[in-house]
This record gives structure tokens, sequence and C-alpha cells, in this order.
């Protein structure tokens, strides 16, 4: 005669606790008899999703993961919304509030966690709520029908995603956090600057070092005010200042509770038969807040209820994705620099790109990334392997080896290890997911989800089980997923600037309504690329979208790390006179300038400068911009040629000067140098510039695709030409080819070398297509305004540079 079944009641149907079960399920589907209770109404559902309801992204029928079915089909006697009040521990019962009872051979709890409410006076009054389950999302998504302002207390990861879902939903969001800078407990000082700004730009405001003392109002709150006096008017506050594990009932009933439920290796609690899982549970300290670890004490526990040998859960390295669409953040790991570790930075404030790893003993032990998160499943995966990346760092940090172009997202899938972990959120290696699409027939990220579970939580690996999806699938899966310019789009860059033409659409917004992106608001990435495209096809009409350009570029000065602007004025072939250098002096000393410096490119820099100072210091310093913060025509670099030097055969400072007078503000895909050398011995160093001019006698040779900088790459000869006029014809025409064929953010160096210099040449040798480029970027350059004078003659765009929330401390 078969056992009779034991029973196994489980308090909490969250996720942690059900996907325990799903397991136990799947390894012995006869050995309980199991009964849930669970306090909210709802049957299991992905709590996580939350955050992409709020944005549109999802519907809260959705977001269910166990129907009702899932618990009839496998037995489960549930009690939705039953909150479980006692545990009677002799009699092995519990009781819930609402009148239900239920015996128990194992006891599971996974009650998960409470928000954190701040204990402020007023805090009862209405409109004041978390955001922790289905109900906070119905109050925020009403309240926003007939409200409009929004605070939100605390910059973690819960209060920046409760943000930008009211933001979506219209309302005037405020972001009230404790600290100097956002999401500390993730990320560094840099990164988050850097969150910010982008957070900024899609219209959320901060005030940041702000401790919170009443909420006031009659019945609705109206608002929040501060310890120091100010405050914040408010329809509505949601409280996201962190979380406390559900650990009362465990309490009351006897067990071991420190911060949660203090668990063992095997998830048993200090009573027998007890066991905890979940956010509520503590395991060697450490009570966990996000879903991997959490699953993974569920696959340990599942094996010891169903007698399956298991060597315990050792606890979890964490890894974090914020889920805001258009700007990506990864951290992992150790963010700060605790001693004993050496840290390395690579930071790109241009393309808004910020990586950082943290290395203890040649091993890495963290990661911060920001802009470009495609890496963060690699690291990842490295960290958790301890294995030692001696020799590996540059690479690693870069996401390239030194000296090879930056590989594309299919390569990098194609080179990740088969155990290496592609959904972090359910441990799901590429492996299984290449498994479940030759040998399981999944030919959809549906159906591998359906399958391995991958995709099925923050949705956060959805990219890369859908690049997986195309390596695996070949012929096998219909049509293979395209890999478009960014997550919002399938489209490439040349399918994109051929519709824009063809249905000769004119703004930003109107491309992603017409291409059907699937991101409405866009991202960092398709934005500013569109707003390029647009641009170079409509030079006379287009008019540029300041939003959807990066810091630097709204605001004309490239930021530095404390916060403050670099201004680097225009020095024309890096030529100047002593009135120009008193006048420069001057400025520098009235607005305190902390530092003058020469840069590379032959130009002064004056570092350190306010914000609120930019436009006052452009009028009194009344020269052109030098665009040192743009994708555009930086410096054209000279020696001094015949006019000085003995080996000079041409005048290389008259060359470059006309140079940079003939192209000054020309917008192009990536930043462009040039530089103009006297004599071949090349003291410009021409060679490495995007565009080089190098004397030869009795003419010029014309150099391209060169680069300085993290790939260096000497250029290639495009041409030799006699006179200063076919330099400037042939430096036109060679930019214009560029602006018109190369993708957004992509460097001279990797365009040639995409297309490849015959290509190039063959487009530029015929004389009447050379002259029609020339043309074109002639018209281009005709409709170019000088940025500093527009904004220092301009009222409404001067306030723009009005600083309206308080600057991130400087760290020292
Ligand atoms: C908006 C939002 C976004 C998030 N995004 C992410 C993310 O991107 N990535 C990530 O990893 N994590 C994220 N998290 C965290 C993640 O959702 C939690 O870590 C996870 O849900 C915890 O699972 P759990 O089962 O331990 O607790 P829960 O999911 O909270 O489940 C516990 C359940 O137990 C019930 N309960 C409590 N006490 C009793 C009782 N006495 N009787 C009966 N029932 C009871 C509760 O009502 C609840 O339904 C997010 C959380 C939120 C709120
Ligand atoms: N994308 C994700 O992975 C994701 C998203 C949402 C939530 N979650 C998880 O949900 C849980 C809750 O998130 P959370 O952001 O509330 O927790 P948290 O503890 O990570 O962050 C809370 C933030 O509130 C700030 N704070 C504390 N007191 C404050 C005060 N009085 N005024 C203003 N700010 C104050 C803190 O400085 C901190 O940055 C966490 O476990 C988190 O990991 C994860
Ligand atoms: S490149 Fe030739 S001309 Fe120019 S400074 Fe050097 S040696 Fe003189
Ligand atoms: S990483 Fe969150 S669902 Fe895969």
């Amino acid at each position: 005669m078969a056992e009779p079944r034991k029973k196994l009641v489980m308090v909490g149907n969250g996720m942690a606790g059900v996907r325990a079960l799903e397991h136990l399920l799947k390894l012995a589907p006869e050995a309980y008899e199991i009964t849930i209770f669970g306090a909210e109404p709802h049957p299991n559902y992905n709590r996580i999703m939350l955050s992409s309801v709020l944005v549109g992204g999802a519907d809260l029928k959705e977001i269910v993961l166990n129907d009702w079915d899932w618990y009839e089909e496998n037995r489960i006697k549930l009690h939705a919304g039953h909150t479980v009040t006692r545990i009677d521990t002799k009699k092995r019962k519990v009781y819930s509030r609402e009148g239900a009872e239920a015996e128990y051979d194992v006891l599971l709890l996974a009650t998960g966690s409470q928000p954190f409410m701040l204990p402020l006076p007023g805090a009862d009054k209405e409109g004041v709520i978390a955001f922790r389950d289905i109900r906070d999302c119905e109050i925020m998504l009403e309240t926003s029908q007939t409200y409009k302002n929004a605070v939100v207390i605390g910059g973690g990861l819960l209060g920046l995603e409760a943000a930008r879902g009211l933001l979506h939903l219209g309302m005037n969001v405020s972001v009230v956090h404790i600290n100097a800078y956002l999401m500390e407990r993730q990320l560094d000082e840099a990164a988050s600057k850097m969150l910010q700004a982008e957070l900024e730009r899609q219209g959320m405001k901060f005030l940041l070092r702000k401790q919170s003392e009443t909420i006031y109002g009659k019945k609705r709150v109206k608002g929040l005010r501060f310890t120091d006096g100010t405050d914040v008017e408010a329809d509505l506050i949601v409280m996201a200042v962190g979380i406390r594990p559900n650990v009362e009932l465990a309490r009351s009933a006897g067990l071991e509770v420190n911060r949660g439920i203090v668990v063992n290796d095997y998830l048993e609690t200090s009573e027998p038969g007890i066991y905890a899982v979940g956010e509520c549970a503590e395991h060697r300290g450490i009570a966990y807040g996000l879903v991997a670890p959490l699953y993974e004490q569920g696959a340990v526990l599942a094996k010891r209820l169903a007698g399956v040998e298991t060597g315990g859960y050792e606890g979890s390295v964490t890894s974090t994705k914020l889920k805001v669409s258009g700007v990506d953040v990864f951290s992992a790991g150790r963010y700060d620099e605790p001693p004993g570790t050496r840290t390395l930075r690579y930071q790109d404030e241009i393309d808004g790109v910020y990586k950082k790893i943290v290395l203890r003993d040649d091993k890495l032990v963290g990661a911060v990334l920001f802009g470009d998160t495609s890496d963060g499943a690699s690291l990842f995966s490295i960290m958790k392997k301890g294995e030692s990346i001696k020799g590996r760092e540059k690479e690693l940090l870069l996401g390239f080896s030194a000296g090879a172009a930056p590989a594309s997202p299919t390569s990098r899938l194609e080179a990740m290890a088969d155990d290496e972990i592609i959904c972090g959120c359910n441990g799901v290696s590429k492996a299984t997911i290449a498994e479940a699409i030759q040998s399981k027939g999944c030919s959809t990220v549906g159906e591998i989800k359906a399958c391995t579970k991958a995709s099925g939580s923050c949705g956060g690996c959805k990219p890369l089980v859908e690049g997986l999806l195309k390596i695996y699938g070949g012929d096998a899966v219909g049509e293979p997923v395209k890999e478009g310019i960014c997550g919002c789009t399938t489209l490439s860059r040349d399918e994109i600037v051929a519709e824009i033409k063809r249905m000769e659409l004119k703004n930003v917004k109107e491309v992603m309504n017409v291409l059907g992106w699937n991101n409405p608001e866009g991202c960092s990435k398709c934005r500013p690329s569109l707003n390029y495209y647009l641009g170079m096809l409509w030079p006379t009409e287009y008019k540029d979208e300041k939003e959807s350009r990066f810091t630097n570029e709204r605001y004309h000065a490239n930021i530095q790390k404390d916060g403050t602007y670099s201004v680097v004025p225009r020095i024309y072939g890096g030529v100047t006179s002593p009135s120009e250098l008193k006048k420069i002096a001057e400025v520098a000393e009235k607005f305190d300038v902390p530092m003058v410096k020469f840069t590379g490119g032959q130009r002064l820099d004056l570092l350190g400068v306010k914000k609120e100072d930019l436009p006052k210091m452009w009028e009194e310093l009344d020269m052109p911009s030098g665009h040192a913060y743009g994708k555009a025509l930086r410096t054209v670099k000279t020696c001094v040629g015949n006019t000085f030097c003995r080996f000079g055969t041409q005048d290389s400072i008259g060359m470059g000067i006309r140079l940079e007078k003939e192209f000054e503000r020309l917008n192009t895909p990536a930043k462009v140098k040039l530089a103009v050398s006297g004599c071949p011995r090349n003291c410009a160093e021409a060679t490495i510039k995007d565009f080089g001019v190098v004397a030869i006698d009795g003419g010029w040779e014309l150099h391209v695709g060169g680069n300085g900088g993290v790939h260096v790459r000497a250029t290639d000869l495009l041409c030799v030409v006699k006179t200063e006029d076919e330099v400037v014809e042939w430096g036109g025409a060679f930019l214009q080819y560029y602006r018109e064929n190369a993708q957004w953010n992509e460097r001279t160096s990797v365009w040639v070398e995409r297309v490849g210099l015959d290509s190039i040449k063959a487009a530029l040798e015929q004389q009447e297509e050379r002259k029609a480029l020339y043309g074109r970027i002639r018209t281009a350059l005709d409709h170019t305004t000088d940025p500093w004078k527009q904004i220092a003659s301009d009222r409404e765009l001067r306030k723009n540079f009005e600083t309206l929330t308080p600057e991130p401390a400087v760290r020292n």
C-alpha cells in the first residue's frame, strides 16, 4: 500500500515559496498534500513586473505566474486572502485570521517582506502608500487619473522604478532621497550621477540629502515637509525606503528570529519540521531581497523535502539591474572599493558609458556598468566562478580585447562559455537555453520561458535569450530574430535611414511611431541616433531635439566627475594671440576657474566650471565653442610648418586654420579630429586622426580613419592632391560621405574598416559625386549656428542653466 501523503502547509503565496513548490512537485509529485495560505487575494504573481505594469509594459492580468487552474491541477488547497496569525507548534496547526486552520507535518514559511513605512506624523493620510503589491499598483494607476504631484521617498531600485512609472502615468515626480547620490547601495558616485542626469532628462526631479519630517494635509496628503524647513507639494507619496522581513508570525511561535527567520543551509528553522524560504529567511546573517538567491534557496529546499541529496545552500552573490527604460544600469558584488581591492574604471562621458570592475587577488569581486550593460551577465558569471582574470583585466573592463574592434552582441554571445548564466533571476545557463532550442524545439522567447523559466522574472535577459534563439535557431525556427540598433526596434541603421527618407519622417517621435518602436519612449541609444539621422537627412529644416542628446551636448560643455563642467573655446589651428590669452585669463580669474589646462588637441581647457556660470562665461569669452563635448568636428591640430620650421614644405598652420573654419560646428556620427603636418616628419600626428593631412613636396597626402584612443589605428592613405582647394574639397566630401553612411556613434576608424577603404575611394574618386558631397556638406554647414552665442543671447535657453536640484557632494 502507498504511504499516506504528508501534510505540507505553506504560509505565503509569493514568488519564492511557490517556486520551491514547483521544484518539489517535479521531484516528488505524490509526496505531499499541500495547503497554501496567502494574505493577498490573488494567485501567485510576478511582483517584479509591477514596475512594468506602471509603464504600460504589462497588464495586471498578464503578470500571473501560476493561475487558479495550476493549484487545482496540482491538487493544492489555496486559502487566498487568508492571513495566518498563529502557529501551534505542539499541535502542529496553523490558524488564519479569516477562520481557516490546517494541520501540518511540514510547515513552510514564505512570508516575504513588508515595505518599511517611515513613522512620520501624517503617514496615515490618504494618498500615502508603499510599492509592494497589486493594490499599491492599482492606487498609483487610479491616482494618476485625477492628481498631478507625486513624491517618491527613497532613491533606491524600488523608488526609481516607481518614479519612472508615475512619470509615465503623466504625474510630476519628485524623488526624495536621504543620501547625496542615488542607489548608493548598488552604485558608486560616478555611475549614480550619470543615472541622475539621465533620469532628469526624462523629467524626474530630485531632492537629495533631504530628511523627511512631516506629511501634511487634511484627510488626504497635500505635501511633505523636511527637517531643513523646506517642503514639496504632493497628492501622492510613495515610500520606498527599504523592506523588513515578515517575522512576527515566526517570532510569536517561538522560532529563532534575527532580522529574518534564522535558517541553516537546508532552510530549516530552529523548530523541527518548520522551514523558511525567501525574503523572510535569514541565512548566514543575510536576508536577501532579490529573486535569484531566493530561487536558489527554493531549489535546495525542494530537494531536502523530496529526500534528494543536496549539498545545501551556501549563500549567493547577487547582481541587480534597474528596470527603467532607456537607462542601462548593472551592479554586482562589491561596488565600493574595500581595502585590499584594486579598481579599474572606464568612463566615456560623451557616450554616457561608465564601467568599473573591482578585483581582489586577481579575482573579480564587483562590477558597476552604466550605459552599456551588455557584459553584465559575463562579468557576473566570472565573479561567481571566482576564477583568476590576471592579464584579462582590460579586456573584461572594455568588453573586448585591446586592439580589436568591439564585438557585436551576437559574437559576444557566441564567445560566452556554455555554463555562463544568461538569466540571472532564474539561474538559467546558455547551455540550457541552447538545449531548449535545439532538442526541445523551442522557437520563441515565450516557449523558452515556459521550458526553462529564462526571461520569466524581471525580463532583463530577454535580449540575450533572443540572441541565442538567433544563434541556435537556424532554419529550424522560422524567422530568425533580427538585431536592431537597440532593444526598441529590430530595424537596422540602413533600414531606418531608408524609411525616414522614403516616408519623409521629420521628428524622433514620428519615426518611433511610424516604424513601430516597441518602447514608445525610446532609449539612450536610439533617441540620439534618430536625432542625428534626421539632422543629417534634413539639414535645412530639422530642428535639433536637445532632449535626445547626452548631457554634454545639451549643456555644450563636458560634465566632469564632480558635476562641474569644462569650457574649451575654439582656437583655430591651435594658434592664439596675447590679447586672446589675456581675455581667457581674465574670465578664468573672474569665475574662479580652478584649473586651466592645455589639451592634447592644442586648446585651452577651463576646468571646474559651475553649470550656472556657463552662459555668462561664454558671453564674456566671446569666442566660438570648441565643440569639445560633442559628436562634431573637434580640433584641427597643426605643426608650425614652413612659416617657422626649417623642414616645412607647406603652410600647415594656414591649411589647418582654413579646414577648421570650413568645417567647425559640423555634426558628425562620432567625434572627428583633424591634423595638418607641414612635412612627412608629421609632428602634428596626422596619421592617427580621422582626417589627416601631411605635406609632401608639391602637394598634400590625405589620410583617413585614424584613431589615437582606446583602439589605436593608423590612417589609410586616401589620395594625394596638389592644392589647398583640393584638400578642402576632398576633406569635405570624405566627411559628408562618412556622415551619410556611418552608424551613429561609429568612429571613422571603425567605419573605414567596416566598409573598406576601396568603397570610400570609389565614391570620392568620381569628380561629380565628390562635388555633390561637398555641396551637401556646405548646405549642412550653412544651417549651423554657434551654440554658445545662441544661448548667451537667449533668455529662455539660459534658464536651462539655472540649477534646480542641488549638485551631489564632491567626493574626496
Ligand atoms: C515593484 C517591485 C519590483 C521588483 N523588482 C525586482 C527585480 O527586478 N529583480 C529582483 O530580483 N527582485 C525584484 N523585486 C523583489 C522581489 O519581488 C522579491 O524579492 C520577491 O518577490 C520575494 O519573494 P518572497 O516569496 O520571499 O516574498 P513575496 O513575493 O512578498 O511573497 C510573500 C507573500 O506572503 C504573504 N504573507 C505574508 N505574511 C503572511 C501570513 N501571515 N499569512 C499569509 N500570507 C502571508 C504576502 O502577502 C505575500 O503575498 C521587486 C519587488 C517589487 C515590489
Ligand atoms: N530592479 C530590481 O532588482 C529591484 C527593483 C525594485 C525592488 N527591488 C528590491 O525590492 C526591495 C526594496 O527596494 P528599495 O529600493 O525600497 O530598498 P533599498 O533598501 O535598496 O533602498 C532604499 C533606499 O531608500 C533610501 N532611504 C532610506 N531612508 C530614507 C529616508 N528617510 N528618506 C529618503 N530616502 C531614504 C536609502 O538610502 C536607499 O537608497 C529591495 O530588496 C530591492 O532589491 C529590486
Ligand atoms: S611636421 Fe615637418 S614642418 Fe611640421 S614641425 Fe615637424 S618638421 Fe616642421
Ligand atoms: S535575468 Fe531576470 S528574468 Fe532573466
